[in-house]
C-alpha cells in the first residue's frame, strides 16, 4: 500500500472531475506523479508495465478534455491502463491488481463505470468504439466516442474491418493511434517501414528544403508564407504518412504528434472533440517513458514481477526448474536442426511462446506475423499444401481468434499443421481474459484433428517430435503457463504412438484418467488415497483424441468407479469424451468428471484457483469420497 498523499497533485485527484479545474502546470505535475505511482505500485507487485508508462500523459488529456465516463473511451488490449485506472477511482485500490479479489489487470465494464468496454485481447477497441458511436446515432445521445490502439494491436485485421465500416458510415468516432514501435517484442508493421523510408527519402527531405528556402527568399511576407509552407509540408506529410491509409479509410488523419506532451495533446483533443466523421490521431510514444530500464529494454518490461525500483532487477529468484515455454523452444531448435521443412509462426508472442529460441537460430524459418492469428493459421495453411512443416505456436486463448482458419483452411483439408497451445489451463492473473481453458472442447469437435497433453517436460518434447513427424493432417499439443515439473530430460527424442495410453500406477478400487498437468495431481491423489487402503489405477491417457479405446475397454472391465481429470472446461473436454465413449459401448460404468466449471474464472494465482474450484489434490479427494458414497 503506497501513501498516496506524498503526491502533491495525485493526492488531490480521485475521478477525472477534479483533473477539470488544474491549471497546465498541475496538469504536467499530475503526469509526473502517476507515472511516479505507477512505479512505485508496479515495483511492488508486478503486472503490465512499459504500456502504462507510455500512455500516462495520454490518459490524462483524454480525462481532461473529455466528459467521462458520459464520453467513452475504449482502450484496446487494456495492459495500458494502469493509468486510466488510477485517475479514475482506483488509485488505493492499484495495489491489488491482478492478485485474488483484487484488481482486474485489464478493463473491466462490472470493474469501473469509467470502463467502457472490457479487453485483455488485442484489436477489439476500434469495432467497440464504432459499436457505441453508431448507437449514439441511432438513440440520439450526445456521447463523445474515442479508441485508443497501439501499433501493435494494429497490426490486427479487426482493425482495418472497422476502420472501413467507420469510413463507410462515417461514423462519429475518434481513434488514438498509441505509436511507440513495439509490440510486446519490435512491431511488425510494415506501414512504420513504409513512414521511415517516406520522411527518410532525399525527396521528401529536398522538398521540404526547398519549400523552407522558397520562403526564406520572400521573407518580406515574413512568416505568413512560412506558415502557409509549414501547413503545406504537413498537408504533404499526410499524403506521404500512414496519413494517406488512413485517409483512404475515410478518417481524417492528424498527426504524428508527440504524445508525452500533455498540452499539445489537450490542445489537439479540444480542437477536434466537436468534429464530425472518423479521425485518427497518431501519437509517437516511448514504451517505458520515464523509467530508464523500462525505456532500455521495453520488451523486458512490458509485464513485470516486483522489482528494485533503483536497479529495476527482479526481487523474486525464478525457479530452477524451467518453463514449459522454454522446453518447447529448445526442442522445436533442436528437431528444426534435422529437419529443414519447419517452421515456426507466433502471433507477435516471440518470447511468450518460446518461439524465439528459432528466431535466434533460424531467423529465416521464423515468422512474426503481428496479432494476426487468423492470418497466422491459413497462413501456415498454405505452407503446408507445399510440404512444409509449420510449428503455429498460439496461447489456447488467443488460438479461439483462428477457430474458422482451423476448420475451413487446415482440417477440412487435412493439412500438416502442427499446433502448439501454451497457457492452456487456468493462467493466473491475467484472468479470465487469458485462461485458456475451452480448447479440449474446441478443438475436439474437429474432424482429422490430433489432441495431446503431455504429463511432464519429458513428454513434451517427445510429443513435439510426434506431431512433427505425424504428417497426417492437423495436430495440437497443450500445456499450461509455469514450470514443467522438473524431471529428468533424455538426450534426442521417441515418438509416441498416436492415441496410445501410459500405465502410471495399478490400483484396483476404481480408475482415474488424467491428461496434461493434471496427471501430476493424480500421482498426489494416488499417494493419498493409498494412506487411506484406496488403491487407485492412474492412467496417463496422453491423448483427447483419439482416446486409447483398447486401455478403455480393460478400464471398464476392471473397475466399476472411473474418475477423469483435466484443466479444461468440462463442457466438452476430456471427461466428456470419455462418457461419449463410455455411452456409444453401452458400458454401464459410474463416471466422476473433474475439471473447469461452466463459468468464467476470475484472475488469482495458478494455485489459489485450483484450490477454489477443487481441482487440486485435496479437492479431487474430497469430490471422488464423495462420489463414492453417493447412493
Ligand atoms: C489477440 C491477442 N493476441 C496477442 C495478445 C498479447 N499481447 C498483449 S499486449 C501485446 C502487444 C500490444 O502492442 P501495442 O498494441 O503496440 O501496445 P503497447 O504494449 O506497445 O502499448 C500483445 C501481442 C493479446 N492481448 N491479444
Ligand atoms: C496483455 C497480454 O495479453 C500479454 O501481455 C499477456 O498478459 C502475456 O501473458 P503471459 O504473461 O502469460 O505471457
Ligand atoms: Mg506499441
Amino acid at each position: 500500500m503506497i501513501d498516496t498523499t506524498k503526491y502533491s497533485i495525485l493526492s488531490k485527484v480521485n475521478t477525472p472531475k477534479d483533473i477539470k479545474t488544474l491549471n497546465q502546470n498541475e496538469i504536467k505535475i499530475l503526469c509526473d506523479d502517476v507515472r511516479a505511482y505507477l512505479i512505485d505500485i508496479v515495483s511492488q507487485v508486478g503486472g503490465h508495465f512499459g504500456a502504462g508508462l507510455g500512455a500516462v500523459e495520454l490518459t490524462v488529456a483524454l480525462h481532461k478534455v473529455f466528459d467521462t465516463p458520459n464520453d467513452l473511451i475504449v482502450f484496446d488490449t487494456g495492459h495500458q491502463a494502469y493509468p486510466h485506472k488510477i485517475l479514475t477511482g482506483r488509485k488505493e485500490q492499484l495495489h491489488t491488481i491482478r492478485q485474488l479479489n483484487g484488481l482486474s489487470g485489464f478493463l473491466k465494464r462490472s470493474e469501473s463505470e469509467y470502463d467502457a468496454f472490457g479487453a485483455g485481447h488485442a484489436t477489439t477497441s476500434i469495432s467497440a468504439a464504432l459499436g457505441m458511436a453508431e448507437a449514439n446515432k441511432i438513440l440520439l445521445l450526445k456521447k463523445k466516442v474515442v479508441a485508443v490502439i497501439g501499433d501493435g494491436a494494429m497490426t490486427g485485421g479487426m482493425a482495418y474491418e472497422a476502420m472501413n465500416n467507420a469510413g463507410i458510415n462515417k461514423s462519429n468516432l475518434i481513434v488514438v493511434l498509441n505509436d511507440n514501435r513495439m509490440s510486446i517484442a519490435p512491431n511488425v508493421w510494415q506501414i512504420h517501414n513504409y513512414f521511415n523510408e517516406m520522411i527518410a527519402h532525399p525527396e521528401y527531405k529536398k522538398l521540404k528544403d526547398a519549400v523552407w528556402d522558397l520562403t526564406g527568399k520572400l521573407d518580406q511576407f515574413g512568416d505568413r508564407i512560412r506558415k502557409a509552407a509549414l501547413r503545406l509540408e504537413r498537408g504533404i506529410k499526410s499524403v506521404l504518412t500512414p496519413g494517406m491509409l488512413f485517409e483512404a479509410l475515410g478518417f481524417r488523419y492528424f498527426g504524428p504528434i508527440n504524445g508525452h506532451n500533455v498540452a499539445q495533446l489537450i490542445k489537439l483533443f479540444e480542437y477536434i472533440k466537436d468534429l464530425n466523421g472518423p479521425m485518427l490521431v497518431h501519437i509517437l510514444t516511448e514504451k517505458g517513458k520515464g523509467y530508464t530500464p523500462a525505456e532500455e529494454h521495453s520488451q523486458k518490461y512490458h509485464a513485470a514481477t516486483p522489482f528494485d525500483k533503483l536497479t529495476g532487477k527482479a526481487i523474486k529468484v525464478s525457479s530452477s526448474i524451467p518453463s514449459y515455454t522454454s522446453i518447447f523452444g529448445k526442442a522445436l531448435v533442436e528437431i528444426a536442426k534435422e529437419n529443414e521443412k519447419i517452421v515456426g509462426i507466433t502471433a507477435a508472442m516471440p518470447d511468450g511462446t518460446g518461439m524465439d529460441y528459432l528466431q535466434n537460430e533460424f531467423p529465416n524459418r521464423y515468422y512474426d506475423v503481428g496479432i494476426a492469428e487468423e492470418h497466422a493459421v491459413t497462413f501456415a495453411a498454405g505452407l503446408a499444401t507445399q510440404g512444409v512443416i509449420p510449428v503455429v505456436a498460439i496461447y489456447s486463448t488467443f488460438l479461439q481468434r483462428a477457430y474458422d482458419q482451423i476448420i475451413h483452411d487446415v482440417a477440412l483439408q487435412n493439412l500438416h499443421v502442427v499446433f502448439v497451445l501454451d497457457r492452456a489451463g487456468l493462467v493466473g492473473a491475467d484472468g479470465p481474459t487469458h485462461h485458456g481453458v475451452f480448447d479440449l472442447s474446441y478443438l475436439r469437435v474437429i474432424p482429422n484433428m490430433v489432441i495431446m497433453s503431455p504429463k511432464d517436460e519429458a513428454e513434451l518434447r517427445n510429443m513435439l517430435f510426434t506431431a512433427v513427424n505425424y504428417k497426417k493432417g492437423p495436430i495440437a499439443i497443450r500445456y499450461p503457463r509455469g514450470n514443467a515439473v522438473g524431471v529428468e530430460l533424455e538426450n534426442g527424442f521417441n515418438e509416441i504412438e498416436i492415441g496410445s495410453s501410459e500405465k502410471i500406477f495399478d490400483g484396483n478400487d476404481l480408475a482415474i484418467l488424467a491428461v496434461g498437468n493434471m496427471v501430476q495431481y493424480g500421482k498426489k491423489v494416488y499417494e493419498k488415497l493409498i494412506e487411506e487402503n484406496i488403491s487407485a489405477e492412474l492412467i496417463n491417457m496422453r491423448f483427447i483424441k483419439p482416446l486409447d479405446e483398447n486401455r478403455l475397454l480393460e478400464i471398464a472391465n476392471k473397475h466399476k468407479t472411473i474418475v477423469t481429470l483435466e484443466e479444461n472446461s468440462l463442457i466438452g473436454g476430456f471427461g466428456s469424451a470419455i462418457v461419449e465413449f463410455f455411452s456409444d459401448k453401452k458400458l454401464k460404468n459410474d463416471i466422476l468428471r473433474i475439471g473447469l466449471p461452466d463459468q468464467f474464472v476470475d484472475h488469482g494465482t495458478q494455485a489459489e484457483l485450483h484450490n477454489i474450484l477443487e481441482i487440486d489434490p485435496q479437492g479431487i479427494i474430497n469430490k471422488i469420497k464423495n462420489f463414492i458414497n453417493q447412493k
